[in-house]
């Protein structure tokens, strides 16, 4: 039941009185043969969910360190099918529960009602789709729900109320709350209005909401994750990966712990 394997994430990090953490890479970046190391790390690393971007060309929503990465994998032969290909090979050998990021034009290329079929044989749990507005979603709802697989809403800090409750009310799997206005990307600070706008959802969703775009550093991770369930880490995990530099990786994951847990 893939949808179910992201909520017993959850309920798994909770029980343990952690915090989520959901790093993102670019599939594909190093290249698509690099990708079942690259999981097995980041699972082994702590990580509740991995967050798997696929390569596009007209990334509108992604800042600098996306848009490079998926560039990288791009020239390395990289497409949808492909990386389904690959996540089908390897799902056996496989826990961590995977949400594919993936902008809707792909989706029309490949079929929606294909695309659905093949996430589910691809052992994938969920998606999120950052170009779908609410008022498009009909257009892939039923497939999703014929088969299991989750759709992750995110909800925007300039969302007025009514629409933040419909997202609210519709997500499945978590709630992605965007933390900052505009693309992907390192940032160094957050607005003041973070807190209120995190505790907000939090009372607004029976899924757990998660914060991202921006966060960067272990305080980053500690601070957010105070206001909800945890933090989504995209630019500062693909840059990491990208220089080889495990450590930062592993100590951003090690920030959404409950140190009382000794690990
Ligand atoms: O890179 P950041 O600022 O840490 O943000 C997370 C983000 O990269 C990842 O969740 C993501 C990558 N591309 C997206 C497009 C839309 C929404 C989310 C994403």
């Amino acid at each position: 039941m893939p949808k179910a394997r992201i909520d017993q994430a959850f309920d798994q990090v909770r029980i343990q009185g952690d915090k989520a953490f959901v790093p993102y890479i670019m599939a594909g970046d190093g290249g698509l043969a690099k990708l079942d190391e690259q999981l097995a790390f980041l699972e082994q690393a702590g990580a509740t969910v991995v967050e798997l971007g696929i390569p596009f060309s007209d990334p509108v929503a992604d800042g600098p360190t996306i848009q490079e990465a998926g560039i990288r994998a791009l020239k390395e032969g990289v497409s949808l099918q492909k990386v389904l290909d690959k996540l089908a090979e390897s799902k056996e050998n496989r826990d961590i529960p995977i949400v594919l990021m993936t902008y809707i034009n792909p989706i029309y290329t490949f079929g929606v009602a294909e695309f659905a079929k093949a996430c589910e044989e691809s052992g994938v749990d969920g998606l999120i789709i950052p170009d779908l507005p609410l008022e498009e979603e009909s257009l892939v709802v039923e497939s999703l729900r014929a088969h299991d697989i989750a759709l992750i809403r995110l909800a925007a800090l300039t969302s007025p109320q009514a629409r933040l409750e419909e997202i609210a009310k519709r997500t499945e799997g978590f709630l992605y709350a965007v933390t900052v206005t505009g693309t992907t990307g390192a940032r160094i600070d957050f607005s003041d209005h973070v807190g209120t706008y995190l505790a907000q959802l939090k009372e607004m969703s029976k899924a757990p909401v998660l914060a991202g775009f921006g966060v960067s550093t272990p305080e980053h991770v500690r601070s957010l994750s105070k206001h909800c369930d945890g933090v989504v880490v995209g630019s500062k995990i693909v840059d990491s990966l990208h220089a080889g530099d495990k450590q930062t990786i592993e100590t951003l994951i090690a920030a959404s712990k409950n140190s009382v847990n000794v690990r």
